[in-house]
């Protein structure tokens, strides 16, 4: 940890970093320091070229052009193994915690003391708590990481990290899926890091966490920086229009259509251990289910889109129909489409284009005796592209080349492509899971206004988020979930975030 101890001059510089992916630049002429003791925000819209940044400063990636220095020295990265040894950690967005192991052996993992070939236990957890208390942190180490929080494991993910004594930490959207607690819990950590200081650059589309914890912001734009200063020397608003070149209204978004017919009804059922007394959706309704993390509402959702088998019950109705859809492809034949949470994982395919991802829920309105009609395939890939603004080398980019948050258009993209092949017939459920993770503030206004717009034309939607603000704009009722069970609905004259948060724990 010697390491920490901050010279003068700035930790990391970066000068004239350039980066092109086949022809098309994603990063020119880009500077960037940090300093020690110093928390750093790296901003910029989808795509605007962040963590391409990040993978060439921590060794992932090589510049076409630019220097790096670590205090003061030219540096030269092969991999990721060589800037961790210049003192450059990484912790990225998908926390690399083992649910089955306790905390101290997370924290310990590849490390452990061993004898005669086995994990001497006393060590082990003494060495851990040494480490834990190093950096102030009160987990109880002999938990299993997948009874804590997610919150808990961000930092031990964190924690782990530090294992090599970094001087500088690069977080990589550290908060995109933590609940507002969370959140808190993890930014108590990271200011006593700083305190240390530690150099932190903190990649998040979450301005007010900007604006309330970092020091220094710099803004990227199509590859370009276009601000680089202290952060109380701006506006939230100003960065705003720095990253997307307009202003973003901070609206309700909600339908406030009135309520018509109930499309969703459950009574009485039990979800994945979480009891379900009653929930309702109207058409033309935009409802939220809040909870904490791993509240329960995930399954609700993957239940009610056919993925989890059939759900036994006397009184349920999804999309207008009795019964629950007891696999995905009948929940399609409803009109009932899941945005699912953890995107690669679970919504995209990873192996395909941009174009196959958008059209594989589709496949069966764009053919004709089996065969793929190439015109009308080629032109609703371009639509969709277009309305949501996926940037993109065009519609054969496989989709692990495209941003993260373009990736999650893409997730979008195929409902939109869908719900236009299935003409104006049955009107749609719509279920979110965290639909807007690692969305950008300008392509976020447009994802609600599409939602609003859906919602308005009669679809019903579901939706659940970590982030409460988000359901706070968007929603006219939102169920939060409490001890087990889905408890009070709030209408819109009861919502805050706090209210929310007070009903949740
Ligand atoms: N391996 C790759 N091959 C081709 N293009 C790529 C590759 N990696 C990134 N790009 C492109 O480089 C540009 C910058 O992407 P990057 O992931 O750095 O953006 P970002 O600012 O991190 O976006 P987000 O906020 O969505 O995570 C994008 O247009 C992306 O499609």
């Amino acid at each position: 940890m010697d390491r920490i101890a901050a010279p003068a001059g700035p930790r990391l510089s970066a000068r004239g970093i350039g980066k092109s992916f086949h022809g098309n630049p994603a990063l020119a002429d880009v500077d960037l320091d940090l300093r020690g003791g110093e928390m750093l925000a790296l901003v910029g819209a989808n795509g605007a070229g962040k963590s391409t940044l990040v993978k060439i400063v921590c060794g992932a990636l090589g510049a076409d052009h630019g220097e790096i220095r670590v205090d003061g020295r030219p540096v030269s990265f092969r991999s990721v193994r060589d800037a961790l040894a210049a003192g450059i950690a990484v912790a990225h967005q998908q926390v690399a915690i083992i649910p089955s192991l306790t905390a101290a052996e997370n924290i310990m993992l590849g490390r452990e003391p061993l004898r005669g070939g086995l994990i001497r236990n006393g060590p082990l957890y003494a060495e851990a708590g040494r480490i834990a208390r190093r950096f102030g942190i009160d987990i109880a180490l002999d938990r299993e990481c997948g009874e804590l929080g997610l919150g808990e494991n961000k930092i031990l993910d964190i924690l782990k990290a530090m294992e090599s004594g970094p001087a500088i930490l690069i977080l990589d959207e550290p908060t995109a899926s933590l609940t507002l607690n969370e959140s808190r819990k993890l930014f108590a950590f990271l200011s006593d890091l700083k305190a240390q200081g530690l150099a932190i650059l903190f990649i998040s589309h979450h301005l007010n966490e900007i604006f309330e914890h970092c020091d220094h912001v710099v803004v990227l734009k199509d590859g370009r920086k276009v601000h680089d200063g202290p952060v109380a020397a701006t506006t939230p608003a100003a960065v705003v229009q720095m990253m997307v070149g307009r202003a973003i209204e901070d609206t309700d978004w909600s339908s406030s259509a009135g309520r018509e017919a109930v499309t969703l009804r459950l009574r009485d059922v039990t979800i994945a251990g979480l009891k379900v007394p009653e929930l309702t959706v109207h058409a033309g309704e935009i409802v939220g289910l809040a909870g904490v993390l791993g509240g329960g509402q995930t399954q609700v959702l993957e239940t009610l889109a056919g993925d989890a088998g059939a759900l036994a019950g006397r009184d349920i109705l999804v999309n207008g129909k009795p019964g629950c859809p007891a696999s995905v492809s009948e929940a399609i034949d409803r009109g009932v489409y899941l945005v699912a949470d953890e995107r690669l994982r679970k919504a995209l395919f990873p192996g395909l284009s941009v174009e196959e991802n958008l059209l594989t829920a589709s496949l069966a309105a764009n053919s004709r005796f089996g065969f793929m009609q190439g015109g009308a395939v080629a032109a609703a890939a371009r639509q969709a592209i277009g309305r949501l603004a996926i940037k993109c080398a065009g519609p054969g980019q496989d989709i692990l080349q495209l941003s993260g948050g373009n990736q999650q258009k893409v997730a979008f993209g195929r409902w939109l492509i869908r719900m236009a092949g299935a003409g104006g017939g049955t009107k749609p459920l719509l279920l979110l899971d965290n639909p807007t993770e690692g969305v950008d503030v300008g392509s976020k206004a447009e994802l609600y206004a599409l939602i609003r717009d859906l919602a308005r034309a009669g679809a019903s939607v579901l939706i659940a988020s970590a982030e409460f603000p988000e359901m706070l704009k968007l929603c006219d009722r939102i169920y939060c979930i409490a001890h087990g069970s889905l408890g009070r609905c709030l209408e819109r004259t009861e919502f805050s975030e706090e209210r929310l948060l007070l009903e949740v724990n």
